[in-house]
């Protein structure tokens, strides 16, 4: 039987997806799950996300978590560090061995609605190829569910659902079935000669320009930095497969 692929573009479509016995990929490219690949890449030993901000500090005061929050793009105040791939990379700031909790404004509320799924992991282009891995290995339908921003529609997300669909259409995937996924692939194949240049054009990357994060912007465009590095929901936390 032929694999399936569809794309539901922001959590608030959740409702309309039956779940059960598919795989999930969880997206958020700017930046929550390019986030959270970068932590376990860089030796973060396991990942919580959490809706609330009170969650994340309950977690860093009594399990001894670091924190990340953020909220419309900025770091929240009283937490180890905001929502930027970079801040875990700081050579003066050893993540190495460390717990992090993490809320943010739409990526951890994609995982937190999806929990229904057979198994779930979260993708970006930095990952990509980890997640293809896992989604031919698996023989299950797949669910892009794209974080979006604030419920709405966004770019990033859905290309990085139609490159998943690139690298799976070989191994016999089929999204004949679904408007969704026809067109992230269609916009995949008018983005993948320039990634950077192709997102300039979208809300978020202006967002980011407006907060000084164009850096991060550049960083979460690149593809397979990571191709080993899978975030896999284990039923409490994210580790890294
Ligand atoms: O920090 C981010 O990149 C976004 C916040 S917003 O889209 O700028 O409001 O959070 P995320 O949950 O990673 O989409």
């Amino acid at each position: 039987m032929l694999l399936k692929l569809d794309i539901c573009f922001s959590p608030e479509l959740l409702p309309l997806y039956d779940l059960r016995g598919q795989v999930a990929v969880i997206v958020d490219v700017l930046r929550a799950t390019s986030t959270i690949a970068t932590a376990l890449a860089a030796g973060v030993t396991e990942v919580y996300p959490v809706g609330s901000l009170d969650e994340c500090a309950a977690l860093g005061r009594e399990h001894g978590c670091l924190t990340a929050a953020e909220r419309d793009g900025v770091a929240a105040a009283g937490f180890d560090m905001g929502n930027s791939p970079f801040e875990l990379l700081h050579e003066d700031f050893p993540v190495r061995g460390r717990a992090l909790a993490i809320s943010t404004t739409n990526g951890t509320k994609a995982l937190l609605g999806s929990l229904s799924a057979e198994a779930i992991v979260c993708g970006a282009f930095l990952n990509l190829q980890a997640v293809a891995e896992f989604c031919a290995a698996q023989q299950r339908d797949i669910l892009v569910v794209a974080a979006g921003w604030k419920g709405q529609f966004c770019l990033e997300d859905t290309l990085l659902g139609g490159a998943l669909a690139e690298r799976l259409l070989p191994l016999g995937l089929d999204i004949s079935h679904s408007d969704a996924a026809l067109a992230a692939h269609e916009l995949w194949q008018n983005a993948q000669a320039d990634l950077p240049g192709y997102l300039l054009q979208s809300a978020a990357v202006r967002r980011l320009r407006k907060l000084e994060a164009n850096d991060d912007f550049v960083f979460c465009t690149k593809i397979d930095i990571y191709p080993e590095v899978l975030p896999l929901w284990d039923g409490q936390k994210l580790v890294r497969r």
